[in-house]
């Protein structure tokens, strides 16, 4: 977004970079080898042979240094880099080292920041109060507010985002947000850093600016590592080793430099008019034969051209010995700091959502203002006890459809930050899904109570402050329990596949939720338990109950026969005469809590199912994937 336009502002600000090198706190170095790495997927279909993406291949990523790994479209390079970051792990074979030592996945996790394409960054907050909740997340509890502000002004200055510092994320710039999102990253100093993409989109000077800031963090002693399409080439002489892919295979590694002798060594004349990065691209492009001559000179990434420059000696020699950073290996604040953190931040996200906000308080008071003049002044009228019934399901639908589709439509989008922050260690998954269930409590429980407060007042329901009570909770408790199931839409499914499995949920739990009401006690037991499915028929038992049961006769204007002059008549014929308002809140709690747990154990599947093995949850992965 804006990317050109902020380019000139950009150097201008980008410029004092490489002076700050000596002023930085050094990381210790972390060098990442891996050898026949092998990686294939199997595709949808069950008889379908696994498609091998990566093939034997090879290489040696130091610290101090900024790697680029390029190849054409499709040759594997995201997937490397997914592997590399242990993003991935099912269907790879090969091995990976960490300083000459196996990878051990867990301690990895914690000294890598990864940086994935799509820079989904939390809306309707600015740069400053982003940057000091990951301060708070990722440098915990013991460092001072004080410390935590001067962390995210320093990294701000280094990276050129002290003039947006004020500015909300969904307004900067394409490049301003690249660089925003490696700066939340680097407030708790990650040795090793892996970008996917983090140029696409934006224009020369902007790829400029940022790959300027990657190098400024390689020479900090970082282990840089990033996937890049064809960079410009002033660009990509600031690269100190390049990684090129062609259909899985490794056809060069090594420096610049080297390129063009590597080609001439199987008899390839890079012409003058080409760079010879793009010269590379160009001829491994679907050219089978002369990318497996290439990768054979370099044995699929295991040699190294690296032409080793004074510059190259020079910059290993003052960066190698940068070991005194310890690094925390457990999360560095407490359950409750993360829930509290996480908490302040999404309702400071909703407070900001002024039209969310005007559009609920309009769409509840048309409701409110609806139902009850539809339903008015049918309270006590024993003619219009069937009416009260209408009235009690009309509420419950009403709750059902507001509360359905919301998270259903806007979870599918809030998963993609929630995983690259999970990922990175931001936070752990349950005070995150506990500040979620909290997060629109406040709303739903004032929005919910201005309807049934009109509602009930405007169809004159008993006076009884145990009744209203009882009725309310029914409403709210049905408002929480639909939150609870479009959650676990919003979490299993895409939005358009959500919108599309919420509605036809909608449908089978209404028509099972009015079925055999009126039929008195003749349903059969079968169908009690199918009802039993459809969590809305406790709810609107739950709110007939509170209602009708115990009460006084109702008003009869008809002077020989009045039929529900008796309200115990009512629920008599609807099969409600013995029903438990307690039990039937319960019932609705208890599928509350089972719509929680679906939602939690999909966010949690979908956050960790890169690390299954299982072929039948990469199966069932592939059917739900997005
Ligand atoms: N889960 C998967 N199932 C099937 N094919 C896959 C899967 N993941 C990756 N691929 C295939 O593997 C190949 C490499 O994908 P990858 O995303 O790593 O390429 P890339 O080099 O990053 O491409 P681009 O530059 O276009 O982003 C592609 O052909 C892609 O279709």
């Amino acid at each position: 977004m804006h990317s050109a336009g902020a380019s000139t502002e950009n150097v201008r600000e980008m410029r004092p970079l490489k002076r700050q090198r000596t002023t930085i706190v050094k990381t210790p170095p972390v060098d990442i080898e891996f050898q026949d790495l092998e990686y294939s997927v199997r595709e949808a279909g069950f008889r379908a042979a696994p498609k091998k993406i990566l093939s034997s291949v090879s290489g040696k990523f130091s610290s101090g240094e900024l790697t680029a790994i390029l190849g054409p479209s499709g040759s594997g390079k995201t997937t490397l880099l997914n592997i590399l970051a242990g993003y991935v792990t099912s269907g790879v074979t090969g091995t990976i080292s960490v300083n000459g030592k196996p990878r051990d996945l867990k301690r990895f996790h914690k000294m890598c920041a990864y940086i994935m394409q799509e820079d989904l960054l939390p809306q309707l907050m600015t740069v400053d109060e982003l940057m000091i909740v990951a301060a708070k997340l990722k440098l915990g509890d013991n460092v001072s507010a004080e410390q935590q502000r001067e962390t995210v002004n320093g990294i701000l200055k280094m990276l050129g985002l002290e003039s947006c510092r004020q500015t909300r994320t969904e307004a900067i710039s394409g490049g301003q947000r690249k660089r925003l999102s490696v700066a939340v990253e680097l407030v708790n100093n990650p040795p090793i850093i892996l970008l996917d993409e983090p140029t696409s989109g934006l224009d020369t000077v902007a790829v400029n600016n940022c790959i300027d800031v990657f190098e400024v963090l390689a020479a900090q002693g970082r282990t840089v590592i990033c996937t890049i399409h064809q960079p410009p080439a002033s660009v990509f002489q600031k690269f100190h080793q390049t990684y090129f892919l062609a259909d899985g295979i490794c056809v060069y590694n090594g420096t610049i430099s080297e390129i063009v002798p590597h080609l001439a060594s199987v008899g390839i004349t890079c012409p003058v008019t080409y760079t010879p990065s793009e010269y590379i691209i160009e001829v491994t492009h679907g050219n089978k034969e002369c990318s497996s001559a290439l990768s054979q000179v370099i044995h699929n990434g295991k040699s190294n051209r690296k032409g080793m420059s004074d510059q190259y000696i020079t910059r290993r020699g003052v960066y190698e010995d940068t070991t005194e950073v310890k690094l925390n290996f457990n999360f560095p604040t407490s359950f409750w700091s993360q829930f509290c953190i996480l908490y302040a931040r999404m309702l400071l996200q909703l407070s900001r959502n002024k039209a969310g906000i005007s559009l609920q308080l309009f769409s509840h008071s048309v409701a409110a203002v609806l139902l009850g003049t539809l339903f008015f002044g049918i309270g006590n009228n024993a003619e219009m006890a069937l009416g009260n019934f209408f009235f009690c399901l009309a509420v419950c639908m009403f709750f059902i459809f507001t509360y359905l589709m919301t998270p259903a439509i806007t979870y599918p989008t809030e998963i993609k930050i929630l995983k690259r922050e999970y990922f990175n260690r931001w936070y752990g998954l349950k005070p995150y899904f506990l500040a979620v269930t909290l997060q629109n409590v406040p709303l739903l429980l004032t929005l919910g109570i201005l309807v049934i407060l009109v509602t009930y007042g405007l169809t004159y329901q008993p006076v009884e402050v145990t009744r209203f009570c009882y009725f309310m909770l029914t409403g709210i408790l049905i408002a929480i329990a639909t939150e609870g199931l479009g959650l676990a839409v919003g979490s299993i499914f895409n939005v358009a596949n959500g919108t599309v499995v919420a509605s036809a949920i909608a449908a089978p739990l209404v028509i099972l939720c009015v079925y055999g009401m009126g039929y008195g006690s003749t349903i059969e037991s079968y169908m009690k338990v199918i009802m039993g499915i459809s969590y809305v028929r406790f709810g609107v038992v739950a709110a007939m109950t509170a209602i009708f049961q115990d009460r006084g006769p109702f008003d009869c204007f008809h002077e020989y026969y009045c039929h529900y002059k008796d309200p115990n008549q009512m629920l008599k014929d609807l099969g409600m005469l013995d029903a438990s308002y307690s039990i039937n809140m319960l019932a609705l709690g208890i599928y509350a809590l089972i719509f929680r747990l679906i939602a939690f154990l999909a966010i949690r599947y979908r956050l960790t199912s890169q690390f299954s093995t299982s072929t039948i949850s990469n199966y069932v992965n592939k059917i739900l994937e997005h």
